[in-house]
């Protein structure tokens, strides 16, 4: 079963489509990294996930729940951190954490337990009788996570969980989304920081202008732009290198005599392997140049 299903979603703002015909399905037990610049539809998508907001078309269901027919099912196995969230300044932080636990079916023992437990993975053990409203941005959105993981959700769903923190204060967040993968939760997050999203994601979804363009892993997602875009092959010889004119190259790179890239319309190693074997030249190396995120992600976004 799929933790998340979302099919064919549109969202309407009057004539404008903030999402249009988004599917997507997330699996069981992995992080999905939900990536678009600023205004691609991120947050519109994780309302309507989360039913607060109706789309104009199509359907979502999480843990095989449809989201607008069984809300509540939804809710209670779900924890949401939304990306402007709110806090309670006047509370403590036991008394913030403690507000939501009493939405939830647990006993006195089993919040304070858990209460205790959440304070100290978010490092705020030690001031958990302050105000929040004395709180860093950092110590107030480690206290939303915590506020986010009361009830064990079994999906979680973070909106641009590191937006405005420090290194330490992201560093702590990640560190979390990977501590809840390990306990086999699913995590859907959605963030414009590439490093953050190759660092945690096993899976990618970009989207741009509220339309999805790339899913898959970070490799399948590497070899689709790489179908579309060309493949880029560094070839290193011993002795200098003869002008290579085989089908499928676009054009050759010399870097000197010895070593070229080779642009090409798809992978030929084999046959840039077997014409230099014939012509007597040995290799020392023959490898793809990988695109990175930021690649596939800044050509995905200004050029289609
Ligand atoms: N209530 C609304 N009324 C009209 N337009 C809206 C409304 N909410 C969002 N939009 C528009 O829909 C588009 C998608 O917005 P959304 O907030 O989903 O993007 P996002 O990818 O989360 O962006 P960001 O990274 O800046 O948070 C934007 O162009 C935004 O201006």
């Amino acid at each position: 079963m799929y933790a998340i299903e979302i099919e064919n979603l549109t969202k309407k703002y009057g004539n404008f489509k903030a999402v249009d015909e988004l599917t997507l399905n997330v699996e069981e037990g992995i992080v999905f990294g939900f990536l678009g610049p600023n205004g691609a539809g991120k947050t519109t998508t994780i309302l309507s996930m989360l039913g607060l907001i109706i789309p104009d078309e199509g359907t979502i269901s999480i843990l095989g729940y449809d989201v607008f027919k069984e809300p509540i099912k939804v809710k209670e196995r779900i924890g949401f951190l939304p990306e402007n969230a709110t806090i309670y300044g006047e509370l403590t932080a036991w008394k913030n954490l403690e507000f939501f636990a009493n939405f939830y079916n647990l006993s006195k023992q089993e919040k304070e337990k858990r209460i205790e437990e959440l304070l100290k993975l978010v490092g705020l053990w030690d001031v958990k009788y302050r105000k929040v409203k004395t709180f860093s941005k950092g110590m107030k959105q480690r206290l939303l996570l915590a506020q986010t993981l009361i009830n064990d959700p079994e999906v979680l769903i973070l909106d641009e969980p590191t937006s405005g923190l420090d290194p330490e204060g992201a560093f702590l967040v990640k560190s979390i989304v990977k501590e809840e993968r390990k306990k086999g939760k699913t995590v859907f997050f959605s963030s414009h920081i590439l490093s953050e999203v190759e660092e945690l994601s096993d899976k990618v979804g970009i989207i741009v202008k509220g339309r999805l363009r790339a899913l898959g892993t970070l490799e399948e997602i590497k070899k689709q732009f790489m179908e579309l875009e060309g493949y880029e092959i560094k070839i290193e010889t011993k002795q200098p290198l003869p002008e290579i004119a085989l089908p499928g190259i676009i054009r050759v790179e010399y870097l000197n005599n010895k070593k070229a890239i080779i642009f090409a319309k798809n992978d030929i190693r084999e046959e840039i392997s077997e014409y230099l074997s014939k012509n007597g030249i040995t290799i020392v190396s023959l490898e793809i140049e990988e695109p990175s995120l930021e690649d596939v992600f800044l050509k995905t976004i200004y050029k289609r």
